[in-house]
């Protein structure tokens, strides 16, 4: 690491002579895989971002001038390259560095990502701001293919063709992967753009003259070659001047073309082409395998998991395809997350009842609600963060209109490493207040099978929320049984105080109840709340608890707490639940354990706040 450990900051590398950059960068992927087989990671996104991560701080004033990686799921080596190599090892751990671009952790990062498809909205924001500051710094989008399918890259895209008078770069990250191989026609379009061979090297020509007055002879063969052999882009008709496609990984021709690009004034896009997990031979192999991953051996790679328990999406998995088999309405719908989901085997066996619709959150809900007004049953399987995006389709096209579409949340909860952008921590609390939803939440894998079909079979809006992960390891039965809608399930019978757990907070909750001898129900049902239960318990405890792996405001304690006050009762009532601020990475057994949401926690909780012996408790 002769070079790379030279380097604390962009100044550094700009002493470097360019023709030492691609060396650097051989020692930086090098860094990026030893690193992350130690902590885990996103890998295969940030193998193919090496040589335009040392390009763009090579040429550009960074952070002066504003650099956002869209989802940021691929900025490890802009990260080492910004001062925090050294940090690579407290990646995505408690109290680490985060694996997303992060405002407070750097002032390179110029915006927070991890959401995806926000880049070119900000990098907007930023290059206005800087004409209505009289600045002149340039704002710089890198977004991949997959991020740009999302709606607001188009939204921002509509919108940055009115300007021609500001300094915006938005980097187009080609490397025809998603998670998943990408999906639609834009997909499609950019093969047909990297095909136009004739384009490619009209603008090749143009690329090796652009300086004085030259750059204007070379700005009309440009247009003049447009004209003539190929029509204009989709990124020029949006008001953009389009450069590319070029090779992403020839670092000194990215060097040089965005020196060019710097000089001009109005919306540059540069079309770059990578190679996903490029360098790293297994990863260039199985970029999916490598996308996100845990510690692995740089060696020999990933080794096929042995033993472990099944996770939740593999229990929703297994159940979309058993009950694929019984019912040919049964529509399966991922917005580009058909591993996570646990979806792969059914895509496989139903192809034509399987949808991954691309990083489009608002459409796969909208479409879900059209395929149910045909009288088919779509399930929409998303990770409850990202559902997040879609809350007005879920209103205003699903809900409101009644119609009969399940939700198979997955990531609810706490994620870990992902940290705060991708935590489930809201949706009790943002999905309750809508009107006709069923909200449940499985203590256990069987009981996740049970609420699936409970939730497929009810006609409405129907939400099953899981966490990441496995489960407790209860056994599954291969049956479709379903669950009385809206009634919780008492689980012990103990004095004085009745704790309501939800979800997997029913496992701890019970442990702990059973060491202070405390009644404890699996409430299953966020909505409809079981009223008469909560009834039944206020009217023979003193207290109640409850417990949930959610935000508390707002979240499910705040449905029970609702229930008393319409029946006038005044019993004290502890919340517990995650509390109302962001809650960054680390595993999520530490996180619960740090907010009181294990068995000990609960238990400290309970006597911290109703005193030392339950039996006897003197209530405050
Ligand atoms: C709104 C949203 N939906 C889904 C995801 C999950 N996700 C993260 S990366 C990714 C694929 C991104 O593809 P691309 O932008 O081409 O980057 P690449 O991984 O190819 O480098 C997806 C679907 C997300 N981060 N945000
Ligand atoms: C960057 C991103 O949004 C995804 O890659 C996400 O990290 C996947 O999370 P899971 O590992 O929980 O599927
Ligand atoms: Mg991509």
């Amino acid at each position: 690491m002769k070079l790379l450990n030279t380097i604390n900051s962009p100044a550094d590398l700009k002493k470097l002579p360019c023709s030492v950059l691609e060396e650097l960068a051989a020692e930086l992927r090098d860094y990026i895989v030893q690193s992350v087989s130690k902590t885990g990671g996103h890998l295969s996104s940030n193998l193919g971002t090496v040589e335009l991560a040392i390009a763009l701080h090579y040429v550009f004033d960074t952070p002066a001038d504003r650099l956002i990686w869209d989802v940021g799921h691929q900025s490890y080596a802009h990260k080492i390259l910004t001062g925090r190599r050294d940090r690579m090892k407290t990646l995505r751990q408690l109290d680490g560095m985060s694996g997303f671009p992060k405002r407070e952790e750097s002032e390179y990062d110029s915006f927070g990502t991890a959401h995806s498809s926000t880049s070119i909205s900000a990098a907007l924001g930023m290059a206005l701001a800087a004409k209505l500051k009289n600045e002149n710094y340039t704002s710089i989008a890198v977004i991949g293919d997959g991020a740009i399918t999302g709606g607001m890259a188009f939204e921002a895209m509509n919108n940055v063709g009115i300007y021609d008078d500001i300094k915006l770069l938005v980097i187009l990250n080609d490397n025809d992967m998603s998670i998943s191989p990408p999906v639609g026609a834009l997909n499609r379009y950019f093969a047909r753009l990297m095909s136009g061979k004739f384009y490619a090297t009209a603008k090749n020509v143009g690329k090796t003259v652009l300086r004085g007055p030259i750059l204007e002879i070379a700005r009309r063969f440009e247009e003049h070659a447009k004209g003539l052999i190929a029509p204009a882009t989709l990124f020029e008709e949006f008001g953009f001047n389009y450069v590319g496609p070029i090779d992403g990984h020839d670092v000194e021709l990215l060097v040089s073309t965005l020196k060019n690009l710097k000089q001009r004034t109005g919306p540059q896009f540069l079309h770059i082409v990578t190679k996903k997990g490029h360098g790293y031979k297994l990863a260039e192999a199985d970029p999916v395998l490598y996308h996100g991953l845990g510690k692995f051996s740089p060696e020999e790679g990933i080794k096929p998991p042995t033993g472990l328990k099944p996770t939740y999406a593999d229990i929703f998995g297994n159940w979309l395809c058993d009950m694929a088999a019984t019912d040919s309405k049964l529509i399966g719908i991922t917005p580009a997350m058909r591993e996570g989901s646990g979806m792969v085997q059914f895509a496989k066996d139903y192809p034509d009842r399987f949808f991954d619709v691309g990083i489009a959150e608002q459409h796969a809900v909208t479409f879900a609600a059209g395929l149910a007004c045909e009288g088919f049953k779509p399930i929409v399987a998303i990770y409850s963060t990202f559902l997040q995006r879609a809350y007005d389709q879920l209103i205003h096209d699903v809900a409101l209109q009644n119609l009969d579409v399940t939700f198979a949340l997955d990531r609810s909860g706490l994620v870990g490493a992902d940290g705060a952008t991708h935590a489930g921590n809201y949706d009790m609390a943002y999905l309750r207040c809508i009107p006709n939803m069923v909200i449940m939440a499985p203590s256990n894998e069987n009981e996740s099978r049970q609420m699936l079909t409970t939730a497929f079979l009810y006609k409405g809006p129907a939400a099953v929320r899981y966490p990441r992960g496995a489960g407790i390891g209860a056994p599954v039965e291969k049956t479709f049984d379903s669950l009385p809608i809206g009634k919780g399930k008492v689980l012990r019978n103990g004095k004085n105080i009745a704790i309501l757990a939800f979800g997997t907070m029913v496992a701890p909750s019970l442990a702990a109840g059973e060491s202070i001898n405390a009644t404890v129900v699996n409430m299953r049902f966020v909505k409809p709340i079981d009223k008469n239960l909560i009834l039944e318990m206020a009217q023979t405890h003193h207290a109640l608890v409850t417990v949930e792996e959610g935000t508390v405001s707002g979240g499910a304690g705040s449905a029970v707490m609702e229930a008393l006050a319409e029946e006038k009762m005044a019993n004290p009532v502890l919340l517990l639940g995650l509390p109302d601020k962001f809650i960054d990475h680390g595993d999520v057994s530490q996180l619960l354990a740090i907010h009181k949401l294990d068995k000990n926690g609960i238990i400290t909780s309970i006597q911290e706040r109703f005193g030392k012996s339950a039996d006897t408790c003197s209530i405050r």
